[in-house]
């Protein structure tokens, strides 16, 4: 059988809110950019704004919507006016809401505590991948929290890991974790919502070091 290369780690810059910050992560290489609806967070954009933002954006980038229980009504006019590449839930949406908007959808896990990965993919047999973030239960997500690796087992999904990633600890965490892909906030910023040049660049160089080891 042949052998397949090996496959390199996908990297989503998440909570963008600056035109120039989503095109220099483009020329850098990212593969996703987060947009966050999430109206309690520090980088919170509303729908104009995300559509806005957008509209600067070349194609070949997926843009990846986060939500935390917002209401359906938001959801769709989000969807209708948005068109995300992939909606992104944080809180306790159920898989038929998550499912119901005819978007690809990824579903966070709250590391903070032990979770069972394997109930986790039963239960959302239909989502795209699942992200394991730092955070308690019910909190925000996006503060720069992580969690015990070693608490990952089971499931059956791609993983993207999350949750206080940086330039100084990403290659360790791809290291231990293989996962299929990483999503920074927090790590890559000089404030909430605003990404610094120099952390983007380096947290890229430590990816792609990491994946050729
Ligand atoms: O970024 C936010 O403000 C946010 C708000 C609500 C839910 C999720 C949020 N961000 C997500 O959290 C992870 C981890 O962020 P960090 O790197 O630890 O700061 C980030 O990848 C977003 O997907």
């Amino acid at each position: 059988m042949p052998t397949l290369p090996t496959q390199r780690t996908r990297i989503k810059f998440c909570g963008i809110t600056r035109a120039e910050d989503a095109r220099r992560a483009i020329a850098l290489g990212v593969d996703a950019l987060g947009f966050v609806l999430v109206p309690a967070s520090r980088r919170a954009l509303d729908i104009e704004a995300a559509v806005a933002l957008r509209r600067e954006l070349p194609p070949f980038v997926a843009v990846v919507a986060l939500l935390m229980d917002a209401d359906r009504e938001f959801i769709a006019q989000l969807v209708g006016r948005l068109r995300p590449d992939l909606l992104q839930f944080h809180g306790s949406e159920s898989p038929d809401l998550c499912r119901a908007w005819g978007r690809p959808y990824i579903k966070s896990v709250a590391m903070a505590e032990p979770q069972d990965l394997a109930t986790q993919s039963a239960h959302y047999a239909d989502a795209s991948a699942l992200l394991l973030d730092g955070h308690p239960t019910g909190e925000l997500g996006g503060q720069g929290t992580a969690f015990d690796w070693s608490r990952i087992a089971g499931g059956t999904h791609p993983l993207i890991l999350a949750g206080g990633l940086n330039p100084d600890n990403v290659a360790s965490a791809i290291g231990r974790v293989r996962p299929y892909a990483v999503d920074v906030s927090s790590g890559i910023e000089s404030a909430p919502g605003l990404k610094d040049a120099a952390l983007m660049q380096k947290f890229i160089e430590e990816v792609r070091r990491a994946d050729a080891n």
